[in-house]
C-alpha cells in the first residue's frame, strides 16, 4: 500500500495493493499493522456507511472533545468529492482544506485525525460511503459548519445553489461564526 502525505500535516492518503485476477479483485481495505507502521496509530471503534443520490453535500461535521473523531474514509460505490478543514487551534493551516475525489474506481482511502471539519459532495447516484471511526457517535457532541459557506474558499467545481442538503445541514453556522473546541 502507498500512503501520501498532504500539504496539511496529518491529513494522509492511502493507495491500497490491489490484487486483480480473472474473477475481479482483491485488496485489504484495513489492517492494524500495517496502518500503524503508516503512522495511523488509533483504535477504530465503529464502522459507519450512507448512501447518497448525486449532488448531495453531507458535512461540514465533527465531534467535539472528549468525543472528537479521527476517520478512515474511502468510497465503494460511485465518487465523492471529499474535503477536510483543518480546525486545530494554533496550526499553521488552520482554515485550510484539502480536498480528494474518492471512488469506487481509484479505491483510494483518506485519514482524518481529530481536529478536521468534514464533508463531501456526491458526484454520481447511489455514492456508498464506508469509514471507520476512533470514537463512538454522541449526539451532544456535533459540531459543524455550512458546507458551502464561501469564506471556506472550497472549489466544489460545481454551483452550491442546488445541491441536497439535511436540514440539520442548512442550520449549520457560517465558518466565520466558528468556534473551534480543539
Ligand atoms: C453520524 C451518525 C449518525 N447516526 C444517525 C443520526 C441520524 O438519525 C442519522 C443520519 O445522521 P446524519 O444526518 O448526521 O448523517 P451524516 O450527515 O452522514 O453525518 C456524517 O456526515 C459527515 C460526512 C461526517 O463526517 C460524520 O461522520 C457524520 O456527521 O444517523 C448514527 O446513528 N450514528 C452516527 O455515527
Amino acid at each position: 500500500m502507498k500512503v501520501t502525505t498532504t500539504p496539511i500535516e496529518g491529513l494522509l492518503i492511502i493507495e491500497p495493493q490491489i490484487f486483480p485476477d480473472d474473477r475481479g479483485y482483491f485488496y485489504e481495505s484495513y489492517n492494524q499493522q500495517k496502518y500503524i507502521a503508516a503512522g495511523i496509530d488509533v483504535n477504530f471503534v465503529q464502522d459507519n456507511q450512507s448512501s447518497s443520490s448525486k449532488g448531495t453535500l453531507r458535512g461540514l461535521h465533527a465531534q467535539a472533545p472528549p468525543f472528537g473523531q479521527g476517520k478512515l474514509v474511502r468510497v465503494t460505490q460511485g465518487s465523492v468529492i471529499d474535503v477536510a478543514i483543518d480546525v486545530r487551534k494554533g496550526s499553521p493551516t488552520y482554515g485550510q482544506h484539502f480536498k480528494i475525489e474518492l471512488s469506487a474506481k481509484n479505491n483510494l482511502q483518506f485519514w482524518i485525525p481529530e481536529g478536521f471539519l468534514h464533508g463531501f459532495y456526491t458526484l454520481e447516484d447511489d455514492s456508498v460511503f464506508a469509514y471507520k471511526i476512533t470514537n463512538f457517535y454522541d449526539k451532544a457532541s456535533e459540531i459543524g459548519v455550512k458546507i458551502a459557506d464561501p469564506a471556506l474558499n472550497i472549489d466544489w467545481g460545481f454551483p452550491t445553489d442546488n445541491v441536497i442538503l439535511s436540514a440539520k445541514d442548512e442550520l449549520l453556522p457560517d465558518f466565520k461564526d466558528f468556534i473551534s473546541p480543539y
